[in-house]
């Protein structure tokens, strides 16, 4: 699965991105960058805005105000929601296959379904129905469904937070090896430090009033073993904390 951009390359960009929710301002003054290959950790308190800017992300929400410029690109997004959201009457197999049924995926090879359960350990389950698997095999199946169609950004909304700590741990070391070797990129909505510090390039730190509070640069540890880095990854992991108590602490603004 070779990425249709180069690395380093502008996915998209928010520009002064906006979003109103009745009377309630939900996001305010987003501008971010998405480049290929790297991992964009979106991290806040409850209620922040993180899910609404995946939603205005995926397509599904349309901002109030501001605009996304993909460079003219029509980008194919994978979803994987904090749910697996599975069809129980279809297998694993054609769970992650289901994206390639579409016009859109059309050019996308099928043995990428293949490749894509061998890489996630879902081989010896590819017959096995929803309900026969466990909850980490089902959110395996998710993730294995958003990345048979190729995508050029893959949009994860807290996927593994319903996950027991070791499948979770496993999870997002895999991810990380994934996104270093094969270039994905990502965007994920996280409550974990640890998980941005885990996974992310660039950790947005959203406040109140669904303003950008404070915003990150990193390279995760797994990218080049830990040598050397743990006690800057401590020192950002405190900044990052303080940072979110007080974001979480700062009037909200209507
Ligand atoms: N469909 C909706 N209609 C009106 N307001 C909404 C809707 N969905 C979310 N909101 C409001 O938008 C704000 C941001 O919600 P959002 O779900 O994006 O936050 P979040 O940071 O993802 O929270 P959490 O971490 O709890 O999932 C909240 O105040 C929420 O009440």
């Amino acid at each position: 699965m070779t990425p249709r951009l180069r690395t380093g390359q502008l996915v998209a960009q928010l520009i002064d991105v906006s979003v109103r929710r009745g009377d309630k301002r939900v996001l305010d003054g987003i501008s971010l960058s998405i480049n290929c290959g790297r991992v964009l950790a979106l991290l806040g308190q409850s209620g922040a805005g993180k899910s609404t800017l995946l939603h205005v992300l995926t397509g599904e929400l349309a901002p109030s105000g501001g605009e996304i410029d993909s460079g003219g690109h029509d980008l194919k997004k994978g979803t994987v929601h904090q749910a697996p959201l599975l069809f129980p009457w279809l297998t694993v197999r054609e769970n992650a296959g289901l994206g390639q049924t579409y016009a859109a995926n059309k050019d996308v090879p099928p043995e990428l379904v293949d490749e894509l359960l061998e890489l996630l350990g879902l081989t010896a389950v590819e017959n096995s129905y929803a309900e026969e698997i466990s909850g980490g095999q089902a959110q395996r199946v998710a993730l294995a469904r958003a990345l048979a169609i190729a995508p050029d950004v893959l949009l994860l909304d807290e996927p593994f937070s319903a996950l027991d700590p070791l499948t979770r741990a496993e999870l997002q070391t895999w991810l990380r090896r994934q996104v270093t070797e094969r270039g994905w990129t990502t965007v994920m909505v996280t409550h974990d430090i640890d998980e941005a510090l885990v996974l992310a390039d660039e950790i947005v730190l959203l406040g109140a009033g669904g303003r950008i509070a404070h915003r990150w640069t990193h390279r995760p540890e797994s990218q080049d073993g830990p040598s050397g880095s743990s006690a800057g990854r401590a020192e950002l992991r405190a900044e990052i904390q303080a940072a979110y108590h007080t974001a979480a602490k700062e009037p909200d603004h209507v």
